[in-house]
């Protein structure tokens, strides 16, 4: 069963909480094993490498930034050893520092997904923004998830919010402390059985924290569809990025094929054969975002119905995104 672990950036100007998101991260992981690349402990802070202690792997790269230090290959090799499967992490996070450039890391990432690092997936770029200073360089447009971060301190995060959403391509989600769900970012495994009661994992002991701020609330959307798609307009769809969507999953079905696992975050998009276990008429797609518009996504996967009157349409635009099989081997 091929399993590739989700690496998720986070980025963001100095001071926005990116810290705080990924120690929220930790603190709630669940049962989530995250490993951090980090390119500064003391930012971190020792709750971090607490919990690190129970369920992840804290690494630090050498030098103060990230993209300065590595070359691609310092980060691959570390991204390597954090997703091979004797690691057994369900997620890794790397937090860029405040001074890293993030088209520069999504290269570095995409690069050691390609190469070395052959069970790492491309998990998403987080930018976090505080809500007090905003976010002057324009660096959320290549954002697939924008966190506004520190809400609490202005009076009214709606203007922000307006002007964040009309030019990020994907969701943008307002919290307080970096209060991301762990399960937006990746599924939380189904295998590992819950502590034994009287074991009380860190996890649950974290917790249960009396006061901390609830989950940022994000949605999921479910839709059923139980015709073939039409391989070209189901791919320019998820191409275009459904509005709110940060990542998506599913099984689909396209005519005179067998069907395939589509898994989408922003509009980086994978492709492989189901399983044999798994069938499917047309489609099942879950959708994980922020202010989804369940109706939008139906009617949407509705336009991509292929015409039954039709030809059978060439799979080529959705098997340029299928990807290579190796990790089977492993
Ligand atoms: N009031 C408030 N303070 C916050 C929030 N999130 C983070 N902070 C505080 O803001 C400061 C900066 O947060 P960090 O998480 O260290 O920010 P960072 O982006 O990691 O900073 P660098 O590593 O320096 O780039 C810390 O003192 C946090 O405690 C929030 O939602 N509300």
């Amino acid at each position: 069963m091929p399993r590739r672990v989700p690496v998720v950036l986070v980025a963001g100007q100095l001071g926005a909480g990116k810290s705080t998101l990924v120690n929220h991260l930790l603190r709630r992981a669940d049962g989530v094993r995250i490993g951090v690349v980090v390119n500064d402990f003391g930012a971190v802070g020792i709750d971090a490498m607490l919990v690190a202690g129970q369920a992840s792997a804290v690494t630090s790269l050498a030098d103060g930034c990230l993209c300065c230090t590595t070359d691609a290959n310092g980060l691959a090799d570390l991204l390597a050893v954090l997703t091979a499967p004797s690691a057994r992490l369900d997620l890794v996070v790397v937090e860029a520092s405040g001074l890293a450039e993030p088209r520069e890391l999504v290269r570095l990432l995409l690069d050691a997904v390609a190469g070395e690092a052959r069970h790492a997936a491309y998990g998403g770029l987080v930018v976090v923004v505080d809500a007090v200073r905003g976010e002057p360089d324009g660096v959320v447009r290549l954002a697939d998830l924008v966190v506004l971060n520190q809400v609490d301190r202005v009076d009214d995060p709606a203007p922000l919010l307006a002007a964040l959403r009309a030019i990020a391509p994907g969701p943008v989600l307002p919290v307080v402390r970096g209060a991301v769900d762990p399960a937006m970012l990746v599924d939380p495994p189904a295998r590992r059985a819950p502590p034994r009661s009287g074991q009380l994992s860190f996890d649950v002991l974290l917790r249960e924290d009396a006061h901390e701020h609830a989950h940022a609330a994000w949605d999921s959307v479910a839709v059923e569809r139980a015709v073939p798609l039409d391989p070209a307009r189901f791919a320019a769809f998820l191409e275009a990025g459904p509005a709110g969507v940060f990542r998506a999953k599913g099984v689909v079905r396209f005519p005179g094929a067998a069907p395939f696992v589509v898994q989408t975050v922003g509009t980086a998009i994978r492709v492989r054969p189901a399983p044999r276990s798994v069938d499917v008429a047309g489609a099942r797609m879950v959708f994980l975002g922020v202010g989804l518009d369940a109706a939008g996504l139906e009617s949407a996967l509705d336009a991509c119905a292929a015409d039954p009157a039709a030809d059978e349409p060439s799979l080529l635009p959705v098997l340029r995104y299928e990807e290579s099989d190796r990790v089977d081997a492993v």
